[in-house]
């Protein structure tokens, strides 16, 4: 019974540790700049998991002593309501973040919407610019879930430098913003899909293998190079025979967990680095700004 496993990089406990950097830090910064720092969260509809996640973010920034701003609209909201509100907020100088909580009903223009964010208070580094600007190596906002993973990779001491790191997923919110980032640290770099010819064949070269793909499941044992850092980026929700609903992410966790080295837990593991990034996303804005 002591077969060996991997060990667990612990998202939670390093969130935790970056809210009391985060609350230290606003508590130097606010004398001069003379009001706490702000975070606009809008969501539209009634998606029960945004409406969580949007709770988990209001929860943290109460947390640190970000003032959030939270405006939630019906399903059937027009374009134009949402742009003058973005407008709005963009020009509220309380505001030093501000995020459009995703998917949107289908009637609204995600892509569209997400142009108007004025680029520096953009707290989810979705704008083109900032992703641009990521493309380049250049500073600015980084989307908030990849640079999660970083910061996790970091924290551990794993060297991504010249390493086989392979993004099962090409979304514009992790797996392509992810790829850049690993690509800047120096790895290798290859992004599998839904179309990728012999996926198993991939992800056993993996030395870090990261799975975003919101597939329960799809990440087994046998795809896993033994000793590899398996990095689960995916959300779902399942339920079981009994009727009971928990989270899984895209990696088989058990049967993963003997194989690899290091495995993020979910929950636990890069959800909560999620949030702790996009705090200190707006904290960052906010110290631009005075
Ligand atoms: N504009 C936008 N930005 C996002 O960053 C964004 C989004 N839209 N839409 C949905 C996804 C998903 N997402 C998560 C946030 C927090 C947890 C989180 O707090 N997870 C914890 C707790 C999970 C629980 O138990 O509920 C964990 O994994 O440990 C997970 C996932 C942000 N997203």
């Amino acid at each position: 019974m002591d077969a060996k496993t991997a060990q667990l990089l612990d998202g939670k406990a390093l969130a935790e540790q970056i809210y009391t950097q985060l609350q230290q830090q606003i508590q130097q910064m606010q004398p001069t700049v003379g009001r706490a720092p702000g975070l606009a969260v809008l969501m539209v509809g009634d998606n029960p998991a945004s409406a969580a996640y949007v709770q988990n973010k209001e929860r943290a920034c109460a947390k640190v002593g970000i003032a959030s701003y939270g405006q939630h609209f019906p399903t059937e909201t027009s374009f134009s309501e949402l742009e003058k509100v973005i407008q709005a907020l963009n020009q509220d100088d309380r505001v030093d973040g501000i995020l459009v909580q995703l998917p949107l009903p289908d009637h609204l223009d995600a892509v569209a919407l997400l142009h108007q964010i004025n680029p520096d208070k953009d707290a989810d580094g979705l704008h083109p610019l900032n992703l641009g600007r990521l493309v380049r190596s250049e500073p600015g906002l980084r989307s908030c879930t990849p640079a999660g993973v970083m910061r996790l990779l970091q924290e551990y001491k794993i060297d991504v430098k010249g390493k086989q790191a392979v993004v099962v997923g090409r979304s514009i919110l992790v797996g392509k913003p992810l790829a850049m980032m690993l690509l800047e640290a120096d790895a290798t770099v290859t992004i599998a899909h839904s179309r990728s010819h012999d996926l198993p064949t991939i992800t056993r070269n993996a030395d870090i293998l990261v799975a975003a793909v919101g597939r329960p499941g799809l990440i087994t044992a046998e795809m896993v190079k033994p000793g590899a850092v398996v990095i689960d980026v995916g959300i779902n929700r399942v339920t079981n025979d009994a009727g009971k609903s928990r989270l899984v992410g895209d990696v088989d966790f058990d049967s993963v967990q003997r194989v690899a080295q290091f495995i993020t837990p979910v929950p636990g593991g890069v959800g909560a680095m999620t949030v702790a990034m996009l705090l200190q996303n707006t904290v960052w804005s906010y110290s631009q700004r005075q």
